[in-house]
């Protein structure tokens, strides 16, 4: 299976080109090819699919092999596949996801794709859309008690689940002891990606991420524009914000009149490989 290694602000995927064919069993695939040691290493698997309603499609999997419904590093880097190695000219693209359908413009130097600027649809924030088990019509600054601390969340869906936790330093969370708390929560019987966010000032925040599925990435792109808009409707921004996260920036743009966010950053292609035949045994 030939692939193609690739990250956005460090949040890595192997990326595989299912135009012509399908793969069997992708979430065995992913989970075998994001073990870090015995596999490629990543944090899940992303295919580029053909759609009949887009001009691509994406199907995004998690290091265990769950399926995510959308994937914002994953969507710039998808954007950039398809320009560079040639399966499309344009410049402006859509991409079916499980999340709903998203466009992006692909900014271009020297014939490679640089940065790629996506229009991340309008956030959701009814329960229902984020599996929490509530009444309440939508979950701002809400208390929940995880591992004995009470925490303060707002939910926010990007077409995959979010809360977002306000902290005063993001650099001292041990991840790794509450992230797995959070993930699993009774609260979230699909589980939930987690941001912790430090509001730096109006148009600057830290956040560091616990990903469903994945566990502490370098960057989170849907979870940026989660943060974003937890940030705005709990009056702690303004909607220009510049996301600084361990694997980089985003800059993101929750336009609150029109409901929409946008999200602008880089996607960058490590190398590409293919699978041997004995790794290929471990996948059938
Ligand atoms: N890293 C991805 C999000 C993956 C979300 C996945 N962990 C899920 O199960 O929803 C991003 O850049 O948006």
């Amino acid at each position: 299976m030939k692939f193609t290694k690739m990250h956005g602000c460090g949040n890595d995927y192997v990326y595989v080109n299912c135009m012509e064919k399908m793969i069997e069993d992708p979430a065995k695939v992913s989970k075998f090819v994001s073990d870090r040691h015995f596999g490629v290493g990543s944090d899940g698997l992303i295919l580029i699919c053909p759609s009949t309603q887009a001009d691509f499609r994406m199907a995004m999997y998690n290091a265990d092999g769950s399926e995510g419904e959308m994937c914002g590093n994953g969507i710039r880097c998808v954007a950039k596949y398809v320009y560079d190695y040639g399966l499309t000219d344009k410049t402006s693209i859509s991409v079916e996801t499980k999340g709903g359908m998203k466009y992006l413009d692909l900014t271009v130097e020297e014939g490679k794709v640089r940065m790629v600027k996506v229009n991340m649809g309008s956030p959701i924030l009814n329960p229902a859309q984020i599996p929490i088990l509530s009444e309440k019509e939508q979950f701002i600054d809400e208390p929940v008690e995880v591992d004995g601390v009470v925490y303060r969340m707002t939910g926010v869906s990007m077409g995959n689940p979010h809360v977002v936790i306000f902290v005063d330093d993001t650099s001292s969370l041990d991840l790794e002891k509450i992230g797995p708390s959070f993930e699993n929560h009774k609260l979230f019987p699909k589980r939930i990606n987690t941001e912790f966010v430090q509001v730096l000032n109006d148009h600057e925040i830290n956040m560091r991420v616990w990903e469903r599925g994945s566990g502490e990435t370098l960057a989170c792109g849907t979870g940026t524009c989660a943060s974003a808009v937890a940030c705005v409707l709990n009056g702690k921004t303004k909607e220009h914000l510049t996301v600084h996260l361990l694997g980089g920036d985003l800059e993101i743009f929750y336009d609150r009149a029109n409901d929409t966010v946008w999200m602008t950053g880089p996607a960058s292609v490590v190398y590409d490989g293919e699978l041997s035949e004995e790794s290929m045994e471990m996948i059938k």
